[in-house]
């Protein structure tokens, strides 16, 4: 089981490069991991965007790239579609956000005709290398769905159970957040969270361990599980925290960058092709570390697709 980015980046290495989209390219930390990605051999690149710019911060940085890879696109919202199109054309397998505001990209990869829809609910998973974890940890919806109904939370779940797959955990022990350990009908996420553990139990939703309600504490830290004496086999030990809505998640992955100095990485799961979507503030080595999971999840979306025909 994978434990850590550069485990991600070693596994990338090992697979057959992709070609990424980007939408909106001409900015400093986007282009600083284009080059990353491009020096460890694990992505080839499509650039959407102000060409003038993306020439003049490639220039400064030493990215080097073929004058056919990029497009002139002024506007971010124009950048995005033609970056979606790029993927569904078949000349990218991964598209990637750059400095375009989360709403305007994703409009275009949710759009009916011409987007990477698949009928299903397309969700947000964001990774975090914590320091001082021995494991790497999940958390999803932070930035796509705004305030997830219980069945849209099923298809949340399913997308990241795949997601934890491709990185070789095959029972991911996912912990359902609200604010407290027990079910109190006054919290509607303590309610989603056991209709979700029981699912889980009744086979309902399969290839994970999945128990809550759980608190932060209760579901990261064994000592807080066993002093609040919670006994279950996620409690402590989560791989991923399933957040009630958009605002607690994403507060908690902006905590997890600014105080807790996290490493993260973070795709768009569940569309037809994997999509690369980190905050525009994050560094290029987020953007790079998010650029090598979608390799893998290239790969697996690649041959899960082969063994269902
Ligand atoms: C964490 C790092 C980066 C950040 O900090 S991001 C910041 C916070 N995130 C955001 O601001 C984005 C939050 N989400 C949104 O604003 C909206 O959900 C979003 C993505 C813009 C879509 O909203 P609208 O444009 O109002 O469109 P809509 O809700 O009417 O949906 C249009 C069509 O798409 C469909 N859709 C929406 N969400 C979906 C989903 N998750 N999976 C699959 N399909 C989905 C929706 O059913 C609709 O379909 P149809 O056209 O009616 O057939």
């Amino acid at each position: 089981m994978i434990k850590t980015f550069e485990e991600i980046v070693k596994k990338a290495e090992s697979l057959p490069p992709v070609t990424v989209a980007v939408a909106a390219a001409a900015d400093q930390e986007v282009l600083e991991a284009v080059r990353d990605a491009q020096q460890r051999g694990i992505a080839r690149f499509l650039l959407f965007g102000d060409k003038a710019k993306i020439e003049a911060i490639s220039k400064e940085i030493g990215l080097d790239f073929d004058e056919s890879a990029v497009t002139d696109v002024s506007s971010p919202v124009q950048a995005s579609q033609q970056a979606v199109a790029a993927v569904r054309a078949g000349r990218a397998d991964v598209v990637m956000k750059g400095m375009v505001q989360t709403a305007d990209f994703l409009r275009a990869v949710l759009n009916k005709e011409n987007g990477l829809r698949s009928g299903n609910v397309l969700s947000h998973v964001a990774t975090f290398e914590v320091p001082g974890y021995d494991r790497l940890i999940h958390v999803t919806d932070p930035a796509l769905n705004v305030a997830p109904t219980l069945q849209e939370k099923v298809q949340i779940i399913q997308n990241v159970i795949r997601f934890c797959h491709s990185l070789g955990n095959t029972d991911p022990k996912i912990a359902a957040l609200g604010a407290v350990e027990v079910v109190n009908p006054n919290m509607p996420p303590t309610l989603d969270a056991a209709a979700l553990a029981q699912m889980n139990r009744r086979g309902q939703i399969k290839g994970a361990t999945i128990d809550g309600p759980f608190a932060l504490d209760n579901a990261v830290s064994v000592e807080a599980a066993e002093h609040k004496g919670i006994q279950s086999p996620v409690a402590g030990k989560a791989d991923v925290l399933l957040v009630p809505d958009i605002e607690a998640g994403n507060i908690l992955y902006k905590s997890m960058v600014y105080f807790a100095k996290s490493k993260i990485g973070a795709l768009v799961l569940g569309a037809t092709a994997p999509v690369v979507l980190t905050s525009r503030a994050d560094t290029h080595e987020a953007k790079m570390y998010s650029i090598a999971m979608a390799v893998l999840q290239a790969e697996y979306l690649k041959r899960s697709k082969e063994e269902s025909v």
